[in-house]
């Protein structure tokens, strides 16, 4: 382990963006077809590995949702849940804001109240094994109706005081947050927070819907919002919280080459930029993965980490309180790391 390595594994860390689907590792995905009697389309674990070679956005969606079929019962989502959150503070997470998407489900026939059941019990055992909070972000899929989503939304109605936000992810492009503005609107009126995946593949205009047509409170990716010189300092000026993800954008070619990422460039135009995995088993890395791929790729300082999981934290859902408690935490452990 180098010193970089040690001093990131030690930095404690929120994580803002990561889809738990996306945390299936090709192990579990196995055993839990084989629990559940569900066939899959691979031999081995190797083979699942192996069909992770993706041009795009939907090339890996179309792999993800096949993935997803092997997730039934309410013990399954706490399974994956776990593992999940075993990972992560592995990783120094002290703090996961973790996006599912009911609709993968329930479209399946698999009851609401199994999967956020399944997910909420493991939610419960991360913080009292691990110290570990975290938040339940609903994110509807774009690429299926405005109605849809809003049945989805009165599915969670029981729910709603234990789920802090809705997010909207699944294929960008020709689904343009405009088509959400209505249900946005509605869970704003819930009390509910708001995030969306804007310009990871879709144009600059769809931060720009995102920012005014859905009210975000952060912007995951935000990636193509550099092509737009007034977005930036507008993002800038707002201090709206980015949710990064390094190794998501190497392996859905949003950055050809890791060493082209715009990190860097984010966090020196002002950008409250923060580092997350998105979808950890299909993209090669947890956080600490990311924040470690992408600070060699890049050359990244101690201090631009420590930014980087500052913003973590001020760009959480958390209160006040607990923010400043993690900030006043990862200050003492920067001015004494070695
Ligand atoms: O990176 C992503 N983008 C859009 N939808 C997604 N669903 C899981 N991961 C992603
Ligand atoms: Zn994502």
């Amino acid at each position: 382990m180098t010193d970089l390595d040690r001093f990131i594994a030690g930095l404690l860390k929120a994580e803002l963006h990561l889809h738990i689907e996306g945390s299936l590792e090709p192990e579990l995905m196995f055993a839990l077809a084989e629990r559940n009697g569900v066939t899959i389309p691979y031999a081995s674990v190797e083979d699942v590995r192996a069909a992770y070679a993706f041009s795009n956005l939907q090339d890996f969606l179309d792999i993800y949702y096949a993935g997803a079929s092997v997730l039934l019962t309410e013990a399954d989502f706490h399974d994956l849940a776990m593992a999940y959150f075993d990972r992560a503070a592995a990783d120094g997470v002290r703090h996961a804001e973790i996006m599912f998407d009911p609709q993968t489900h329930t479209d399946r026939g698999i009851a609401f109240a199994a999967v956020i059941e399944g997910l909420l019990s493991a939610m419960a055992e991360a913080e009292a094994k691990h110290g570990l909070t975290s938040a339940l972000i609903l994110s509807f899929l774009r690429h299926l109706s405005e109605e849809a989503a809003f049945e989805t939304l009165a599915m969670a109605e029981p729910w709603l005081d234990r789920i802090a936000a809705v997010g909207l992810d699944s294929s960008e492009i020709g689904h343009p947050p405009s088509k959400f503005a209505r249900v946005f609107a509605a869970a704003r009126a819930k009390g509910l927070k708001l995030v969306a995946h804007a310009g990871e593949e879709g144009p600059p205009a769809y931060v720009y819907e995102a920012l005014d047509l859905l009210h975000v409170d952060r912007i995951d990716h935000g990636n193509r919002a550099l092509e737009d010189e007034a977005l930036v300092q507008r993002l800038a000026g707002e201090g709206m919280t980015l949710t990064v993800c390094p190794l998501s954008n190497h392996k859905l070619c949003v950055v050809g080459d890791l060493a082209d990422h715009p990190i860097d460039h984010m966090l020196a135009e002002g950008l409250k930029a923060t580092i997350n995995s998105d979808d950890p088993a299909y993209f090669g890395g947890y956080v600490a993965d990311n924040y470690r791929a992408v600070a060699r790729a890049r050359g990244l300082s101690r201090e631009a980490l420590v930014q980087l999981a500052r913003n973590s934290f001020t760009g959480s859902f958390l209160p006040p309180e607990a923010v400043a408690m993690h900030l006043a935490a990862i200050d003492a452990y920067a001015a004494h790391a070695t």
